[in-house]
């Protein structure tokens, strides 16, 4: 799977539909950075055992692509998406291997465009309404909003709402328990990403019940 796939392109309409439909099964996206490949498996067992099963893999360690590739493998039930692609290179080595979904910590216009020519929605991110346009006039209405608490919040998200009232985010940094609900509570807000059920600690000491506890307990304050 590469952008020279030789399948017929889904329309911008159809991938903004298949964002629609990812962010919505998942209300809380993990934003998961493997540090060693034994935990992979476990990890995505216990986040989904709490009920998170849409997951972004970052390519921030060296164990992304191959945790993206396993968990396509072994957990067909997983929607597995790719994070912290900052290239063209990146781009394509997560389409190869398997990302069901892309996002981006911010906007190229290389990037971008090299999207448009691919099968796999990507969910580009933005913290201005300067990096938002140079997305729409492509076509783009679903961006991550990152790092969401630093640009300024649901403010800021109040205030897209105006020009943009097509647009809908993903907010992401800075999102906590304490926030969820304020973030999930605004009418351009599809779902949050976050780190705060990937405390180090209990991944490092195998501690899956408090990764899958605080997973449910998130889930829970938005029901
Ligand atoms: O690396 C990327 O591409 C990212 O997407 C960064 C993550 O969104 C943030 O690291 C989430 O940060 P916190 O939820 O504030 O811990």
């Amino acid at each position: 799977m590469t952008h020279a796939d030789s399948r017929p392109h889904p329309s911008m309409a159809d991938k903004s539909a298949s964002i629609d439909a990812f962010c919505a099964r998942a209300r809380i996206m993990p934003v998961i950075t493997i540090a060693r490949e034994q935990d992979i498996l476990p990890l995505a067992d216990a986040l989904a055992a709490g009920g998170l099963t849409v997951l972004e893999i970052t390519l921030r360690s060296a164990h992304g692509l191959s945790a993206i590739r396993r968990l396509r493998e072994e957990r067909p039930n997983l929607c597995v998406g790719a994070g912290t692609v900052l290239d063209l290179a990146m781009l394509d080595a997560v389409q190869q291997a398997g990302a069901q979904f892309i996002v981006t910590p911010g906007s190229t216009r290389e990037l971008l465009e090299a999207a448009l020519a691919s099968p796999v929605p990507l969910l580009p991110g933005i913290s201005t309404a300067s990096d938002l346009m140079l997305g729409y006039a492509m076509g783009y209405r679903r961006f991550k909003l990152f790092p969401a608490e630093v640009c300024g919040g649901t403010a800021a998200l109040k205030a897209f709402a105006g020009p943009f009232g097509d647009v809908r985010f993903c907010p992401t940094g800075g999102v906590n328990p304490g926030n969820l609900q304020r973030y999930m509570e605004q009418p351009n807000v599809m779902c949050v990403g976050g780190t705060w059920m990937l405390d180090s600690q209990w991944i490092n000491n195998g501690d899956w019940a408090s990764v899958q506890h605080s997973s449910a307990a998130a889930l829970a304050l938005l029901d």
